[in-house]
């Protein structure tokens, strides 16, 4: 028998019911009862919707209120102390919510106890996606305890619904990996703790009935720390011993298993799952060891990162390989590679897009169909499914002939690419004083990231301007005005470089897909970047061009506004390349060397206009970084020369910066060196400069811009504490080489905090100037 298993459904919504539950729940526009009866209708609504699909394995424990590793952290008693948990029982919801947002000093938080400056727990990327998870903070000290068994009152939830659920569960070695402790201990010694927890999980599935429960450790997909196969082999003996009747599916993903195969298979599992997109490469080796018979296999050939339809009969080859390997279908799933949780909910909403490129794209309810029509394949011959076959390949074909897909000015331009092109005019230091020159700035400079408050005001005009209810005449005044308005507050506020506020931007990468040739948008294709924060990642379907320029015009009329030099904003290629769905048909190095193709265009031009200062942004640089270090230096090479190619067409007396946040900067540092940006801005201010060590062990040439303000919590700190920071960070790095300024852009905030905020940074910043003299 085989079957069609799931691994993970987009929790959001299609119409990202799970955001509006939740902002009016924090809106006080809601109650618990409210928002926990919206958040169990969307789960069960979903799990219906893949039964209607034709899904065997329907995942439960899956759609987590604000993030799964958060549910895992208060699942397992992983809870710092000053957020009102007692040691046993339930986690509130202003527990959770405290921890994933920092403290409010609200009511109800008081009334539990929670301290008024709890501050969130730090956020990172989910291996190599734009989700983002909350990082458990632990130290040597960390008890478990089971405070609620969720998986099993989720399967319950959905047994009386008359569904047999398949709980996952993040395996309790990924848990630590993705841990951090705060005194330096190491996370996997806490393990022989943490096991009974999870056995104790497990028994309560067994004893319900449960029969599969999928354990995720991706971790298997990366280069694995020293300790971590011990780990694994300790946490699988122990979790297969706990509950003997249950199946456990050791389910990895995002890449090969590579070296950690013989481990993996080794691992005391009823099932092991493949991502076999990204991990197509372990298929040989996983067939010539002969998984045992009595063992299944879940083969995950629909690509559950991005958004193209699957190659029906690709798949389904690969399928009967694996079949005749085993002696039959016996005892296969056929499965999305991962959790749909990185792409859409459904293709059929999306009314705008070009009909053509709608046949190409399955979105995560187009996903399960194709895993369905496979799985039936495999039980009743290729004849079965004959049609949903034939529909494919005529997709495929269509695609390869449309015409729109390929220009011939577009390979042309990128087959000229000349090593010169790569290269600013001069090295650092002669541009620095050329610069210097030009701008005549203070030391301690200061500027903002780019973003101003994108309030609701500001997405109400947008979303009537889409509608077509307020005029191209009345929304260009309205961000005229928030635009003015924004420069004349920062001139008072004493800032000194200036920018326009990035207003008219739905999303930094989604507003210059908008405005690419090659690139397609989508009106619903909603993905959760983290809690209710989503973005719509455009589609890159055809060779990338820049029709026409994208930010001059905001630029000169705000410069227009100022003698001050307003910044030149851009998202950078790797950046636009990464936070997109890019088109399978080309190398990922080339789409990027094309997209900065059109950005260096963008340079030019607003150079030409008289800007002095530009800045490209790459906050998505590191989240590309191959997930095994074999393939990093690769990466590392062509990323880089993608962001000097959108960079290097200025002279020495034009000031490129570049920004940063959300990374680990010790194992890229050098690229950054190698990116040559005059000046870069990074987020600092939560690891209070820590992070600046990186540079200052790498000597680090150029400027930098450590953030003095965590622009991620509406805590807003006074001077005195930005001041301390830019001391830390005029202690590693030379004063002359220093901006001031946040950590990020400030859309995310209101104005009653970057008023002040903003304020601050200047204080703090003249403070310094100050003490130098
Ligand atoms: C810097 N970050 C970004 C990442 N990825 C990106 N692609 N972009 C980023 O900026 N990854 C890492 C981080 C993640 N951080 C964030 C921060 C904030 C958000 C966020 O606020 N997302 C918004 C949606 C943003 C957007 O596209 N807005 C559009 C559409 C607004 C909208 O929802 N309109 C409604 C109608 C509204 C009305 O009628 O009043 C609709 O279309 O239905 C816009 O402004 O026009 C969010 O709402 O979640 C994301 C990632
Ligand atoms: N310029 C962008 C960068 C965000 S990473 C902003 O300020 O929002
Ligand atoms: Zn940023």
């Amino acid at each position: 028998m085989s079957i069609a298993a799931n691994l993970g459904f987009p929790r959001i919504g299609r119409r990202r019911e799970l955001k509006a539950a939740l902002e009016a729940f924090w809106a006080g526009q809601s109650d618990e009862a409210v928002l926990l009866a919206r958040a169990a209708a969307l789960r069960g609504g979903h799990q219906a919707l893949q039964g209607a699909c034709g899904i065997g394995h329907i995942p439960s424990h899956d759609a987590p209120l604000y993030d799964h590793v958060l549910d895992h952290a208060t699942m397992l008693g992983a809870i710092p102390a000053g957020y009102g948990w007692r040691g046993e029982g339930p986690v509130s919801l202003a527990t959770s919510f405290a921890l994933a947002r920092g403290a409010r000093g609200s009511e109800p938080e008081r009334a539990r106890g929670i301290a008024a400056d709890a501050p969130a727990l730090e956020m990172t990327k989910w291996f190599d996606t734009n989700y983002h998870y909350l990082v458990p903070r632990l130290d040597a000290d960390t008890r478990f305890v089971l405070t609620e068994n969720r998986p099993l009152a989720l399967y319950a939830e959905a047994l009386a619904d008359g569904r047999r659920t398949r709980p996952v569960l993040l395996g309790p070695v990924t848990f630590l990996l993705l841990s951090k402790t705060v005194d330096g201990s190491q996370a996997l010694a806490l393990l022989p703790r943490l096991l009974p927890v999870y056995a104790e999980i497990l028994r309560g599935l067994a004893a319900a009935g449960c029969a599969w429960v999928q354990v995720d450790e991706p971790v298997l997909a990366t280069d694995l720390p020293p300790g971590a196969a011990d780990a694994l082999r300790l946490a699988w003996r122990s979790m297969a011993g706990a509950a003997p009747g249950l199946n456990l599916l050791l389910a990895s993903y995002f890449g090969p298993l590579g070296d950690n195969l013989e481990l993996a298979l080794s691992l005391p599992s009823a099932g092991l799952h493949l991502d076999l997109v990204r991990g197509a490469a372990d298929l040989p080796a996983v067939l010539a060891a002969g998984l045992p018979r009595d063992r299944w296999l879940s083969c995950g050939v629909v690509d559950g990162r991005n958004v193209w339809r699957t190659d029906l009969r690709g798949a389904f080859r690969t399928l009967e390989s694996v079949a005749q390997a085993r002696g039959g279908a016996g005892r296969l799933m056929v499965s999305p590679s991962c959790s749909l949780l990185h792409v859409p909910v459904d293709v059929g909403q999306e009314d705008g897009l070009d009909p053509a490129l709608k046949r190409s794209l399955a979105f995560a309810v187009q996903k399960l169909a194709e895993v369905r029509a496979l799985t039936l394949g495999l039980e009743q011959g290729e004849g079965a499914i004959a049609d949903a076959l034939g529909a494919s390949d005529a997709a495929r074909a269509a695609r390869k002939s449309d015409s729109r897909v390929s220009d011939p000015a577009v390979a042309a331009r990128l087959a000229a690419v000349a090593p010169e092109m790569l290269q600013r005019g001069a090295p650092y230091a002669r541009r620095a004083t050329a610069q210097a020159a030009r701008l005549a700035l203070p030391v301690f400079p200061t500027t903002s990231i780019g973003s101003w408050p994108q309030t609701a005001e500001i997405r109400q005009a947008r979303a009537a301007h889409g509608r077509g209810t307020l005029d191209d005449a009345g929304y260009d005044a309205f961000l005229l005005a928030e635009t003015e308005a924004a420069i004349r507050w920062q001139e008072e506020a004493g800032v000194d470089v200036l920018v326009h506020g990035e207003f008219e931007r739905n999303d930094m990468v989604k507003y210059f897909g908008e405005q690419l040739a090659g690139y397609a948008f989508t009106r619903h294709g909603w993905v959760q970047s983290y809690g209710s924060r989503c973005v719509a990642p455009p589609i890159i379907w055809g060779d990338v061009s820049r029709p026409a320029p994208m930010t001059l015009a905001w630029w000169q009329r705000a410069q227009a506004l100022t003698a001050r030099p307003v910044k030149g904003m851009l998202t950078g290629p790797v950046t636009m390349l990464h936070w997109s769905f890019v088109r399978d048909d080309l190398p990922r190095d080339v789409v990027c060397r094309q997209i900065a193709l059109a950005l260096r265009d963008e340079v030019a031009e607003l150079e030409a206009a008289g800007c002095a200062i530009i800045q490209i942004d790459e906050p998505a640089f590191r989240e590309g970084l191959p997930l095994r270090r074999a393939e990093q230096t690769n990466y590392l090479r062509w990323a880089v020369e993608c962001f000097r190619l959108s960079a290097s067409a200025v002279a020495d007396g034009t000031q490129i910066h570049t920004h940063m946040c959300y990374a680990e900067f010790n194992d890229i540092i050098g690229a950054i060196a190698a990116m040559d940006a005059d000046a870069i801005s990074i987020e600092t201010a939560r690891s209070r400069m820590e992070l600046l060590e990186a540079f200052e062990s790498f000597d680090y040439p150029n400027a930098i811009g450590p953030g003095v303000w965590d622009i991620h919590s509406p805590r807003v700190p006074d001077s005195a504490e930005m001041t301390a920071l830019l001391r830390r960070a005029a202690a590693r790095i030379p004063a002359e080489r220093l901006w001031v300024n946040p950590d990020c852009g400030c859309k995310t905030r209101g104005w009653a905090e970057v008023r002040p905020a903003m304020a601050h940074v200047v204080a703090a910043a003249r403070q310094l100037r100050a003490e130098l003299v």
